[in-house]
């Protein structure tokens, strides 16, 4: 089970450990199934216009015009008015982030870290997903390494360390480091995370990586066995997704990481006695805070300086939207004085999350049963009415993620020839990928740039693509099975509505679930109902009675169809297994079975007597004498 993948596991084994059980719903949805003639059960949900399954909007896939208003309020909010010279970015390097990278001018949260990182200052940031957090420390550090005299030599060894919760981002963050020292060619970036080849990295170590982007586990594990890896020149160590890192329980690790590099508050700086005083600066960066983060801060930042933390809450009450977050530099008086104005920063910080101001985020209320069967309409509605789609779907375990991941394969529009049934439901015009911990690494990298890299795509995972993954042009976000934490929500749904981009994100709710929307309005995040009205089945079943005779007939006839079933068959298709009050429901029966069934049930015993009476009386057989 990867690390990355822990976080999808602990506190939600709910669907794992769940007995299977066939309540009312689950029935139905069987019923739904097992009525259609198709070829694929899945694709029996889809031709049926079974009564569970929602009327798509009109507008579905197309955010509601007040977003769009949001979205262009929120680019304005994102961007800063300089520009990457202005912050005092090497004027090559300024060049490269708006020729090369397409970047014009620094986000909000950009201009206001990169000066506070140049200045050696540790520098905690809490700023909403997508809004370039990732630049925001990797610029300063590429400018400050190659402005050093004498110039960065890979037998310095590494000078910053920047660590990530999961390998997906590991290998994203490396990706853009890359880009950036594209015209410092001897600044040198590389990357250790478990899945890789240990030797191959030992030997890359030994070469030297100046920018070192690794996942807590495998750096802790090259600290300790690696004698080759040289870090005496460390000046940087960054916490990217700082919450998650500790969430995932890499906490120890942390710690003994700090405890090797000499970075806990406190410890003697290891570089004094080199003679050359290199000054240690730590960042932490997340759009979400916890608890365990003051924990890092305290013992691993020195005066911070805070960024988008303690201005929390705007005078409506609303929490901070995006770009809105601004430099509060600590007063530096005596030391319990900055201790308590950070401790109370950051004690705010935890509980108030801040989300893009275009990002539509909408709950649908879904009875259990007829879940996977609004999950294809809604999939089916959204490439209908945009043939090209990039959806990621999360699920909170690995067997879940493999096993609907089989499902919307099934529906994976193959270019071959299709028979004219498939073309109806086959209606997945693009590649569906999965992603989680417990695949092979080769498994995971094709996935994550697969996925990627495709203009329509669908990505079904777990939570280890939830954090910091920068999908280009994701514009719908399903959370099919809720996240537990609202930071786990947050950042979720952060994987779309990036960098000003739209994006709509829909979290499945049972309606026993709906409390969970009041736990994510306590972190100021609020949603609205899916817009789609429910077709009351039994409603139209009801107007009319012919339409009512129509229905019962169909019930009878399905029920006795089932009891029709031969041989070994009739072991698996049992009447008395049905919940035929479920079954009723699923023709828009509001009958309770007992009526409907029993007029059945008479009518089999009326038959059963007739065909007795038919019969030739059978010898009685007489009691045997003794
Ligand atoms: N100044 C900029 N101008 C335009 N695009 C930018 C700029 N800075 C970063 N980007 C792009 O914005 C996207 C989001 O950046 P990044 O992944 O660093 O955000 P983030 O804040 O770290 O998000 P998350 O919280 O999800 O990790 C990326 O595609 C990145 O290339």
């Amino acid at each position: 089970m990867g690390k990355g993948d822990r976080r999808g596991l602990r506190g939600r084994r709910r669907d794992a450990s769940r007995p299977i059980g066939r309540t009312g719903e689950e029935e139905v949805s069987a019923a739904v199934w097992s009525m259609e003639t198709s070829s694929s059960p899945v694709a029996a949900i889809l031709s049926s216009p079974s009564p569970l399954l929602p009327v798509m909007p009109k507008n579905l896939g197309k955010p509601p015009p007040a977003a769009a208003a949001a979205q262009e309020e929120g680019r304005e909010e994102l961007f800063a008015s300089c520009s990457f010279a202005d912050l005092g970015l090497h004027p090559n390097l300024c060049a490269h982030l708006q020729d090369k990278m397409g970047f014009q001018a620094p986000t909000r949260i950009q201009a206001q870290a990169i000066p506070v990182a140049m200045s050696g200052q540790h520098m905690l940031v809490k700023a909403a997903t997508g809004t370039g957090k990732t630049l925001a420390y990797l610029a300063p550090i590429v400018h400050l390494l190659q402005m050093r005299e004498p110039c960065v030599d890979r037998t310095h060894g590494t000078f910053a360390l920047v660590l990530v919760p999961t390998r997906e981002l590991c290998l994203q963050v490396y990706g853009i480091a890359q880009q950036l020292v594209h015209r410092f060619h001897w600044i040198v970036p590389g990357f250790v995370m478990g899945g890789e080849n240990r030797a191959k990295e030992k030997a890359r170590l030994r070469k030297g990586i100046s920018i070192l982007i690794a996942t807590p586990g495998r750096l802790l594990d090259h600290l300790q066995h690696t004698a080759s890896f040289v870090y005496s020149n460390l000046r940087w160590i960054v916490f990217d997704e700082a919450d998650s890192i500790l969430e995932l329980g890499f906490g120890k690790a942390v710690e003994d990481i700090l405890e090797h590099l000499g970075s806990r508050n406190g410890a003697p700086d290891q570089n004094k006695n080199k003679g050359e005083h290199i000054r240690r600066q730590n960042l932490l960066l997340s759009a979400t805070l916890n608890e365990k983060v003051n924990r890092l801060a305290k013992i691993s930042l020195k005066n911070p300086v805070m960024i988008g933390l303690d201005d929390q809450k705007k005078p409506s009450g609303k929490s901070n939207t995006l770009g809105n977050s601004h430099t509060s530099l600590l007063s530096y008086d005596e030391e319990d004085g900055i201790l308590e104005k950070q401790n109370d920063v950051l004690e705010h910080a935890v509980d108030d999350f801040k989300l893009p101001a275009q990002l539509v985020q909408r709950y649908v209320k879904v009875s259990c049963g007829s879940r996977l069967a609004v999950l294809l309409s809604i999939l089916k509605s959204l490439f209908e009415r945009q043939i090209s789609q990039k959806v990621v779907i999360f699920l909170s375990t690995c067997d879940s993620v493999d096993f609907h991941h089989t499902v919307l394969s099934q529906l994976e529009w193959s270019s071959g020839p299709q028979l004219d049934m498939d073309k109806k439901q086959k209606f997945l015009s693009c590649k569906v990928f999965r992603l989680h911990g417990s695949m092979e690494q080769d498994d995971r990298k094709k996935s994550f740039l697969g996925f990627g890299s495709e203009k329509s795509a669908i990505l079904v995972s777990t939570d280890v693509a939830a954090r910091g993954l920068d999908f280009p042009k994701v514009k719908y976000i399903i959370q099919y099975d809720s996240p537990g934490e609202a930071s786990e929500y947050v950042h979720r749904v952060g994987r779309t509505a990036r960098i000003g981009e739209k994006g709509e994100a829909l979290l499945f709710l049972q309606p026993i679930e709906l409390d969970y929307l009041k736990d994510l309005e306590s972190h100021g995040v609020s949603l609205t109902e899916y817009p789609f009205q429910k077709r009351s089945l039994e409603g139209f079943v009801a107007a009319e009675e012919a339409t009512k005779k129509l229905a019962r007939d169909a019930f009878c006839s399905w029920v006795r169809a089932y009891t029709a079933h031969r041989g070994e068959l009739k072991k698996i298709f049992m009447v008395k297994k049905l919940h035929l009050g479920h079954v009723a429901r699923s023709f828009g029966l509001k009958e309770q079975p007992s009526l409907v069934g029993r007029s059945h049930q008479v009518q089999l015993k009326k038959r059963k007597k007739e065909q007795k009476r038919k019969q030739p009386a059978k010898r009685r057989k007489l009691p045997s004498k003794k």
